[in-house]
């Protein structure tokens, strides 16, 4: 486990948390393996009924480490904790909470759609920033987001990578519930107390019975993003945009 990801198990609830408020939370491949490694271990772990994942500080995340998006695009071999995140966060078994304030960009907005439920404070802002940054959407977002929102709000949102609010997630039916700044960890860790109090296994086959249908063309999707993703991770549009940034002119 890095430093970067805190775990807490606590009455049959986990919760991981990003900690790594400095850069705003942003996820190192470092981080992905840790919460790739704890998602397992509490697949294993029957006492663990319910994770909730989070981030430390006023922001849920911003997305992936720009300098490891340079790094991977040199060694492409470092994109494999990254995959290996996704395809736990895509099969987990167990009622997954998202609990987000602040800013949820990239992947840590595209990580929420995985969520069971997701808890969001007034102050959240999910942005989808692939296209400005010369990439294509990742994590099954291609696939999940319109299923969600619809087609045409997703294309407005993948392709502008506006900032969408709280309420106007809690509209487009991204979010539960909303609540005020600091909250949100409380409401979540509220119903997760719930769920965990639920017998188990009603819980497991219940989950499983809503994804079952849907489980085949989110594997599909995280596949066929992901080629292109490795292809344009290493384009020069892409690299510009990475430059952009870390040079601090975005
Ligand atoms: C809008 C921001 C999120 C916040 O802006 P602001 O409040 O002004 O804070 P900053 O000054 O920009 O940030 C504080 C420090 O943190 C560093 N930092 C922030 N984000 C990142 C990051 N993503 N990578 C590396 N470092 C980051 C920032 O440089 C500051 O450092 P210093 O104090 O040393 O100067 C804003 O931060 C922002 O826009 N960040 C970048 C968001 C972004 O583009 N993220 C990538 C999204 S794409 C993605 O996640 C995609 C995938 C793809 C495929 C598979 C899996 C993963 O992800």
């Amino acid at each position: 486990m890095t430093e970067h990801i805190s775990e807490k198990v606590e009455q049959g609830i986990q919760i991981l948390s990003l900690n790594r408020p400095e850069k705003k939370n942003a996820i190192t491949v470092d981080m992905y393996q840790a919460l790739s490694d704890a998602l397992h271990h509490a697949e294993l772990d029957d006492d663990i009924k319910v994770t909730i994942l989070t981030g430390v500080g006023p922001d849920f995340s911003s997305g992936n480490d720009i300098n490891d998006f340079l790094e991977i695009s040199h060694t492409p071999e470092k994109m494999a904790p990254v995959m290996s995140f996704l395809q736990a966060l895509t099969s987990y078994k167990k009622p997954l909470i998202g609990c987000v304030e602040g800013w949820a960009v990239g992947v840590a907005a595209t990580m929420m759609l995985h969520c069971d439920m997701v808890f969001t404070a007034r102050n959240t802002q999910f942005v989808f920033p692939f296209v400005q940054l010369g990439l294509v959407p990742e994590a099954a977002s291609s696939f999940l987001l319109p299923r969600i929102v619809g087609h045409q709000k997703a294309f407005e949102m993948l392709m502008f990578g506006e900032p969408i609010d709280a309420e106007m997630a809690y509209q487009l039916g991204m979010v539960n519930h909303l609540c005020e700044p600091k909250e949100s960890l409380c409401l979540a860790q509220k119903y997760a107390e719930r769920l965990s109090e639920l017998p188990s296994e009603a819980v497991l086959l219940s989950k499983d019975l809503l994804k079952c249908r849907t489980i085949d063309d989110i594997q599909m999707a995280l596949m066929r993003e992901g080629r292109i993703f490795k292809d344009r991770l290493v384009s020069s549009e892409a690299q510009d945009q990475f430059r952009r940034f870390l040079s601090k002119e975005a």
